[in-house]
């Protein structure tokens, strides 16, 4: 039992003692006179209790000539209580003061029982959506000609030309569900793959499959990718399908002046139209003399079309492929950039974007993509929809064509909540997996999916100070020693070469064992080898490639530093050297990460070990890319170790199928072999712009 909250006040035992009702000696003379006014008595009456006012009402009520009864009545109440006390009996005042304390209720809440504990919540079914819970599993080994996935001829020679005969897993799956016919899904995709599974092509084709008899250009496709990057690298998968046709495929990225942009995305026309030029001019008029002017619009372009002309705007691209903050300035300040024709809309590497709200620009752009077409750039059909909104004749009018959303990323996200801000339609998830039971066990969290082509390993720094010595030594023993045709694993899983603690024919006491190899230039121009070096930051890329070319002059002309701050055109000739080999090692710091596809990255090196699991999976990522081997290597101090081993290494979130990650001991008497008076000299050289950990 629960104990109230509330108790009402009991007045003090004395004042609840019981008196005889009738006054026990009647007063033997007639009732004297009030002393007080009898103004005062009420007041005084007030104060006491109910009882003694019930006492004296009644004593000044009793008659004289009752005495004698009185007096008989006191009598037998005399022997009475003598007999009780013959009896035993407690006198009333014990019994009282015995007697259980009376519990009184007023409006406080009654006792409750209490509550019983609830069992804990086991469901015993899926609480994600349909879709979600059963998506349609792909295995990542399976690949279709495209022949025979109905890909037109024109795009089978393309493909061909550029050495795709069959169609990856992503492909596979995704082609015939966006192709029109039996499979065709009629709702929105999500597509969840991992890192160089072929996904751009697996969207691009169909879309532009689609649109290749189009003439008259029209915004019809919209991909939204987080960075600049992932633009090109789209744009040109999109201009390799597109050449032939007449479709126009456009960027929106911020790499050119807003108004030029503005020009090339929107084309202005005048179209001969005096009833509306007039309206217009009228209404240009009366915001000018109100003060109130549209900041942008349909009035501002006014002056640039002749007398009964309005302005009339076409789009400048079928397909825009653009960042989600460029496109938000453009649907804001861009007049006659408008949605209504879009029927696909592509977001590629959802999970960075959905993370990111730059502008909250889901829902601008769903605001976009559903809201209705303001009044002033309705054409003839909105019009008459507009005006006969509510009549039976709406239903004869055409519908507005459905947007087909495709969402794609790299790592299985079942956040609904951040999905919910794209509102898919009829969505299915289209899920690649690896054949391997670890690796496509369902999960319902996040979980990243290195490809089965890609080996990992890790070696040891110490406190980091001699890191630049270990990178170096990795270089010249293992990355340009080696042709990448798989690694030699001990019984442990530990990586072999030269100078690893492993190695059982290297000598602790031998100077000369494991000391770096002499590199050559002729032979590091004939390697085939590609190396992609991260780094935490840009500063810190920039000062390790002045740092290696000190220590090791001969990686100079084969060593280049990439950095967001590269413009444009110089990141892309960067990138088109480095694809064709001219130089071989290319230092980056994460923002290069995502989406970063160049063909034939052999080895991946964590110099400094990601900030999280998720920007491991990205990095290691650009190697091991469309089934071709690679590896990924990453150097971890101390400090960085549990956290490495815990939750990359071994942690659930990241699955590698039966692989493991290689730990690799270096000896560090062989590391800093005959390059310790270098490195001391080199940094120096950087004038303490390269710390302890650099
Ligand atoms: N059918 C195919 N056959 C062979 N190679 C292909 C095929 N399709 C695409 N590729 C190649 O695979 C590589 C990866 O493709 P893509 O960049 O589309 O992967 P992705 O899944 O988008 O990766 P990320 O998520 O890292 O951006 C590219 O170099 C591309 O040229």
């Amino acid at each position: 039992m629960t104990t109230p909250v509330y108790t009402r006040w009991a007045p003090p035992k004395a004042a609840t003692k019981k008196k005889p009702l009738i006054a026990p000696s009647p007063p033997t003379s007639a009732p004297k006179p009030p002393t007080e006014s009898p103004a005062k008595k009420p007041k005084k009456r007030k104060r006491e209790s109910r009882v003694d006012e019930q006492v004296e009402i009644e004593a000044p009520s009793t008659p004289k000539k009752h005495k004698a009864i009185l007096s008989k009545f006191e009598k037998s109440s005399k022997l009475v209580e003598a007999a009780r006390a013959s009896a035993k009996l407690e006198p009333e005042e014990d019994e009282e003061e015995t007697a259980p304390a009376e519990v009184l209720h007023d409006l406080g809440p009654l006792p409750q029982p209490a509550p019983i504990p609830e069992p804990a919540f086991e469901p015993t079914f899926s609480t994600l959506p349909a879709w979600l819970a059963n998506p349609v599993s792909v295995k990542s080994s399976k690949v279709i000609p495209f022949s025979e996935l109905g890909v037109h001829s024109f795009f089978l020679k393309k493909l061909e030309k550029q050495g795709y005969k069959d169609a990856l897993a992503v492909q596979s799956a995704l082609l015939p569900m966006l192709h029109p016919g039996f499979e065709q899904h009629l709702g929105d995709m999500c597509v969840s793959a991992k890192t160089g599974s072929g996904k751009t092509l697996a969207y691009l084709l169909p879309i532009i499959e689609a649109l290749k008899d189009r003439v008259v250009t029209t915004l019809s496709a919209i991909v939204v990718v987080p960075t600049r990057q992932l633009v090109d690298q789209a744009l040109t998968v999109a201009e390799e399908l597109c050449a032939g046709t007449k479709l126009k495929v456009g960027t929106a990225v911020g790499n050119i002046p807003f108004a030029t942009e503005q020009k090339l995305l929107v084309k202005t026309r005048a179209h001969y139209d005096p009833k509306r030029a007039e309206e217009l001019h009228e209404r240009a008029m009366h915001q000018l003399e109100s003060g109130i002017v549209e900041r942008a619009g349909i009035l501002h372009d006014l002056e640039s079309v002749p007398a009964d002309h309005v302005p009339q705007y076409d789009s400048g691209f079928d397909i825009l492929i653009c960042t989600p903050g460029r496109l938000v300035e453009h649907l804001e300040s861009t007049t006659g950039f408008l949605l209504r024709s879009v029927r696909w809309l592509v977001i590629d590497e959802a999970d960075q974007l959905l993370n990111q709200n730059f502008q909250g620009w889901a829902t601008v752009l769903m605001d976009s993509l559903h809201g209705e077409t303001p009044e002033d750039f309705m054409n003839a059909q909105e019009q008459l929809r507009k005006r006969r909104q509510n009549s039976s004749w709406s239903i004869a009018l055409p519908e507005r064509r459905n947007v087909t959303k495709i969402v794609l990323s790299a790592t299985i996200r079942k956040d609904l909540t951040k999905l919910g801000s794209l509102k898919l339609k009829r969505p299915k998830l289209v899920v690649v997996e690896d054949e391997t039971p670890e690796a496509s066990m369902a999960t319902d969290g996040d979980v990243f999916e290195l490809p089965s082509t890609l080996d990992e390993f890790a070696i040891p720094v110490g406190d980091g100070s001699n890191k630049p010595l270990y990178l170096l030594y990795l270089l010249i023993n293992r990355v340009f020693q080696n042709q990448i045709t798989g690694a030699e694993q001990t019984s442990e899983g530990n990586e072999v070469f030269a100078g690893s603690d492993s190695d059982s024919s290297s000598d602790d006491s031998d100077e000369e064992s494991g000391q770096p190899g002499a590199l050559d230039g002729k032979s590091m121009s004939k390697n085939r080898s590609r190396i992609l070096i991260f780094t935490k930051s840009n500063e810190s890329a920039s000062r390790l490639t002045h740092l290696l070319s000190i220590l090791e002059p001969t990686l100079t002309p084969f060593t280049k530093t990439m950095t967001p701050s590269s413009t444009d055109k110089a990141a892309k000739r960067l990138l088109k050297s480095f694809t064709n080999g001219a130089f071989k090692i290319l230092i980056a710091s994460d923002a290069a990460s995502r989406g970063l596809d160049i063909p034939d990255i052999t080895h991946v090196i964590n110099y400094d070990v990601p900030s999280g699991i998720t920007s491991y999976v990205h990095r290691v990522g650009r190697t091991a890319r469309a089934n071709k081997a690679g590896e990924a290597w990453t150097l971890f101090t101390k400090t960085e170790a549990a956290w490495f081993w815990k939750q990359v290494a071994t942690g659930g979130t990241v699955k590698r199928g039966t692989k493991k990650v290689a730990r690799v001991e270096l000896k560090k008497k062989s590391v800093t072999w005959n390059r310790r008076k270098t490195y001391q000299a080199a940094l120096l050289e950087l004038q303490g712009a390269v710390g302890a950990g650099d």
